[in-house]
């Protein structure tokens, strides 16, 4: 093969297999570490999950549109930015994505809030809905799927689905921790579909735990274990 026809293969493979960053703020990591540790209990877990979920966001809306508009200060008329483009919703999958939720609101306050239930089968580790609410036109806006953990990627290629099914087109995906197992599978069926994680972690356990981890999410942000 050409040097040519392999750098033309290397793109192609990028564009279908979809984008992961991994966004090593040293910020993210020290507040990820905090919440990695076992002897870190509810209160302090819930306020970092949330304080991680508004840091990755700023990160990822870098690129968000702005617009040119006139306003007028105490001074006088002057032109200034505002955002263009479509309008946000954060959408979390219940239960363990609620705790990026209001981090994410400090960050962008206007923000919709539409909310998707899936839970684990612990035997099979296939995901099952229970719950879908969306505001109102979510088809023109882009989604930013939170959740803390994405492991076998199931949960996730769900949740996609379920609002591509509503028409939606713009999807962005953050989670605190990625298996790489559950990176492949979001890439592979949702390559249009960014995933942006605070790291990616060394491998999906056959209970379905990450390892390291942070274990059970959803268990240490509402202290149900
Ligand atoms: O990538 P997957 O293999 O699908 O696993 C990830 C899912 O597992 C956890 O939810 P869980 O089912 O424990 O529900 P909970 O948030 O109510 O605890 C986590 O919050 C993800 O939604
Ligand atoms: O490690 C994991 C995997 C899935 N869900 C969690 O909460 N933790
Ligand atoms: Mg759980």
């Amino acid at each position: 093969m050409s040097a040519k026809i392999i750098v033309g293969y290397i793109f192609l493979q990028e564009e279908i297999m979809g984008k992961f960053t991994v966004l090593n703020h040293p910020l993210i990591q020290h507040k990820l570490t905090i919440i990695r540790k076992k002897t870190t209990g509810t209160n302090e877990f819930r306020q970092i999950v949330g304080e991680i979920g508004g840091l990755m966001v700023y990160e990822m809306t870098r690129d968000l549109p702005l617009k040119n508009v006139e306003i007028e200060t105490p001074i006088g008329k002057t032109v200034q930015k505002e955002l263009a483009g479509k309008k946000l919703v954060v959408v979390p999958i219940l239960r363990a994505g609620l705790g990026m939720v209001e981090g994410v609101l400090q960050m962008i306050p206007s923000a919709k809030v539409g909310h998707i239930g899936m839970y684990r089968d612990e035997e099979t580790l296939k995901p099952h809905e229970y719950f879908f609410k969306m505001p109102p036109e979510v088809e023109q806006r882009q989604c930013i799927i939170v959740d803390p953990m994405l492991a076998t990627g199931g949960s996730a290629n769900l949740a996609i689905g379920a609002l591509k099914k509503r028409g939606v087109t713009d999807i962005k995906l953050a989670v605190l921790v990625a298996a790489p197992d559950g990176v492949k599978a979001v890439q592979k069926e949702n390559p249009d579909v960014d995933i942006y994680a605070a790291a990616e972690d060394e491998k999906l356990m056959s209970n379905g735990y990450i390892f390291p981890g942070l274990g059970d999410a959803g268990d240490r942000l509402f202290g149900t274990k």
